[in-house]
């Protein structure tokens, strides 16, 4: 080896240890390495510098108003301190939103009577929904209680489930062969496998998958994500099949900048993908116009309802992503969305729930207003 090629592998070494040094720390982004980043200037190559200017701006916090949008996002979708609303101070602010998006259990002989003549087709979303908000996304499992409910439901009512989960996930958690389950937001479509005779149209094992060439690439993108994330202490990247999550609950606030700049890097790689935000996440899913609002409209058309003025979709969702599925209700003037939250938010909802167990009571209720 010659004496320049020993510099340039020293050079290059050093600042390989440098970045290493630099990416590994809590943040992934430290500036612990920068000073020796800074000193080794004169070789670095412009994305070795671009990403010396972002240790510098602390950990890419200064990276970009995109990053900022989809942190503030994943706030107001998810506020660290739930405040329960009677400790909101009465504001005329709540007290509007209150009379705007009222509770659907005082509510209730409301709603139903606008349901009469109708058929009621529940959809419920799961996640905030059916199951608590948990720290740990492989254990948000729902009560023993809220299955029976639902699957009380399901006996009296077409009902489906509408979750960012993988199908054969969110169908792990709710194991009623008898619904229909919408899984990776609705791109992934399946009837139930279990008959129930909701007036003899059922379309059960109806299979639709919106995004099939998209899998390959999802694929390749998680591998990518656990890669890049697998420095950030409680960061989480979650498989949805046609759809991935990384997770942001459990990881720092301070770090959230670092984390979500990380994704934004990986994701410029691939155009065909997009980003969405929801309860202290951010997903991954291709650019596809399909979503939990068209889902919503896919399994009507199943169920025979496509055009009809006869029936009366209850969709129940806690996050961002169930938006759409309000939006397409509020816009057709049918049926009603129903927002699980406790605390304000900007929704196309009409009414709201407190959390997953107002959402068990609301379904008993609809089981015994059947039975009279
Ligand atoms: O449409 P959903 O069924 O509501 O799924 C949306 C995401 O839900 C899950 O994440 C959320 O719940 C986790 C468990 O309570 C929680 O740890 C996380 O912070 C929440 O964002 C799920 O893990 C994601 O893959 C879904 O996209």
């Amino acid at each position: 080896m010659t004496n320049q090629n020993v510099v340039a592998a020293d050079v290059k070494s050093r600042i390989g240890m440098a970045i290493a040094v630099a990416m590994s720390n809590s943040c992934m982004l430290s500036r612990q390495a920068v000073p020796e980043l800074a000193a080794l200037g004169g070789f670095l190559s412009m994305s070795q510098k671009k990403l010396l200017k972002r240790i510098e701006n602390g950990g890419g916090r200064g990276s970009g108003a995109k990053v900022s949008a989809w942190i503030d996002s994943m706030r107001s979708s998810s506020p660290t301190r739930v405040k329960s609303t009677a400790s909101i101070p009465e504001t005329h602010e709540k007290d509007s939103w209150i009379l705007h998006h009222p509770s659907a259990l005082n509510q209730f002989e409301k709603i139903t009577q606008e349901s009469k003549g109708k058929q009621i087709v529940m959809f419920l979303d799961y996640d905030g929904t059916l199951s608590p908000i948990v720290a740990d996304p492989d254990r948000a499992f729902m009560t023993k209680k809220m299955r029976a409910a639902v699957k009380d439901v399901a006996r009296h009512y077409p009902t489906a489930i509408v979750s960012g989960r993988s199908r054969s996930k969110v169908y792990k958690f709710v194991r009623l062969a008898e619904l229909y389950y919408a899984g990776s937001h609705g791109m992934d479509i399946k009837g139930p496998t279990k008959i129930l005779n909701y007036n003899e149209v059922g379309n059960q094992g109806v299979l639709f998958q919106a995004a099939n060439e998209f899998l390959p690439v999802i694929d390749e993108v998680y591998k990518v994500l656990l890669k890049k994330t697998k420095s950030v202490p409680g960061a989480k990247v979650e498989n949805n099949k046609f759809c991935l999550s990384v997770h942001f609950r459990c990881v720092d606030e301070k770090c959230w900048a670092a984390l979500a700049e990380q994704v934004r890097l990986v994701l410029n790689e691939y155009p065909k993908l997009r980003l969405t935000q929801g309860r202290k996440v951010l997903e991954i899913r291709p650019t596809i116009k399909w979503d939990k609002g068209k889902a919503l409209e896919y399994l009507l058309e199943s169920l025979g309802y496509a055009n009809s003025s006869d029936v009366f979709p209850i969709y129940i969702g806690d996050d961002r992503t169930d938006e759409d599925a309000f939006k397409v209700l509020k816009n057709s003037g049918q049926g009603i969305g129903i927002l699980v939250s406790k605390v304000q938010k900007e929704t196309s909802a009409s009414y709201t729930l407190q959390d997953p167990s107002e959402v068990e009571q609301f379904l008993r209720r609809l089981v015994e207003w059947k039975g009279l």
